[in-house]
């Protein structure tokens, strides 16, 4: 089962850019988490410091009793080898064939058999449906293909908690639904912890048990997908209707005064409208069920009091709901 991660107070600045502060979560151990946030909100600062290759001025990352901000190096680059990591661009060697590729951090950081890694290469690129493809070169095959091998190589070492960052950047509809897909069926498959950074709505929509927003150098909220997609939050509720009325700008914030205006005129009254919430992906036929499932459902009724009414209403409908029936927040 994958490894929960504890992110307490922390905080993170460039030189005097601070990039987000105080931020404060939890990953539940093995289910899927998404993290939301306009563009250079330090979405991927974050993951890069949930791994100690950045590290914040204040703050803990706990997994497994080790901080990977102010933990030994020893105890760090130990806790690293628990993670599998997806890039935005797939991160391949260019000059080897994707066989070569998946293999390579088992080359690199095991002594295992060419036939054990061959094993488990092919078991991997079955996870994500690329079976075929071994002998060709991450030149020779499409966007979502590369996201697939790059997401086969962040398996081969058995990960127990999943970091991806944006991985639908560059691929068509249909291929990120065919992504999601895949993430949820290799979350049904090993049950790791899964944190995804994204700024796809659909994948937002239908991926994680829990989602959060980066905005304004805070996250503005994390918790159970339920409490974001009904959030009344203007900056959320712009974040998710794609809409250009509401707080965020092109660069950041707008002015009190253009918000005035928008109020004014009515384009903001999108704001209030109640959005439905669509069900969220299930395995696909003969995969097993996600355990996570479980152990979420008692969680979240387990914290139904602290969360907001729309919130608590919304998960009383869903866990009331036959499975692929969608509810209104
Ligand atoms: N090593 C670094 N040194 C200085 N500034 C950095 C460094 N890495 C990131 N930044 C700055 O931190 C801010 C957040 O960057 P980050 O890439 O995390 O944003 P993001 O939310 O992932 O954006 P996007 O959605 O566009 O990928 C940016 O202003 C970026 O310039």
């Amino acid at each position: 089962m994958g490894i929960e991660v504890v992110v307490e107070g922390l905080t993170k600045s460039f030189g005097r850019q601070n990039i987000w502060q105080d931020v404060t979560l939890t990953l539940p151990a093995g289910e899927v988490s998404v993290m939301l946030g306009p563009s250079g909100t330090g979405k991927t600062v974050f993951l890069k410091s949930l791994i100690g290759l950045l590290k914040p001025e204040r703050g803990r990352v706990l997994i497994n009793g080790v901080d990977m901000v102010n933990g030994r190096e020893r105890d760090i680059n130990e806790t690293r080898k628990l993670f599998g990591l997806m890039f935005q661009d797939g991160a391949l060697f260019g000059s080897m064939t994707l066989f070569d590729n998946i293999a390579f951090p088992l080359r690199e950081h095991t002594k295992k058999k060419e036939s054990e890694i061959r094993r488990i290469v092919m078991e991997r690129m079955d996870v994500v449906g690329l079976l075929g493809a071994e002998a060709k070169l991450p030149g020779e095959i499409s966007g979502g293909m590369r996201k697939r091998a790059g997401l086969a190589r962040a398996l081969v070492l058995d990960p127990q908690i999943i970091l991806c960052d944006e991985p639908d950047s560059g691929l068509d509809p249909v291929r990120t639904a065919y992504l999601s897909q895949t993430l949820i069926d290799l979350n049904a498959q090993i049950d790791a912890t899964m944190l995804i950074v994204t700024h796809n709505l659909d994948i937002a929509a239908t991926v994680p048990d829990n989602m959060g927003m980066l905005y304004c150098r805070n996250l503005v909220t994390f918790g159970p997908r339920e409490v974001l997609l009904t959030s009344r939050e203007p900056a959320v509720a712009q974040f998710l209707a794609g809409r250009r009325e509401g707080p965020i700008a092109m660069s950041e914030e707008k002015d009190a005064a253009t918000l005035a205006a928008e109020q004014l005129n009515g384009s903001a009254a999108y704001l209030d409208e109640p959005r439905a919430i669509q069900p969220q992906l299930e395995p696909s036929p003969g995969l097993p069920e996600r355990q996570a499932v479980m152990r979420r459902r008692e969680r979240v009724l387990g914290m139904m009091s602290q969360l907001p009414e729309a919130a608590r209403t919304a998960i009383m409908k869903s866990y009331a709901a036959p499975a692929g029936g969608g509810v209104q927040s």
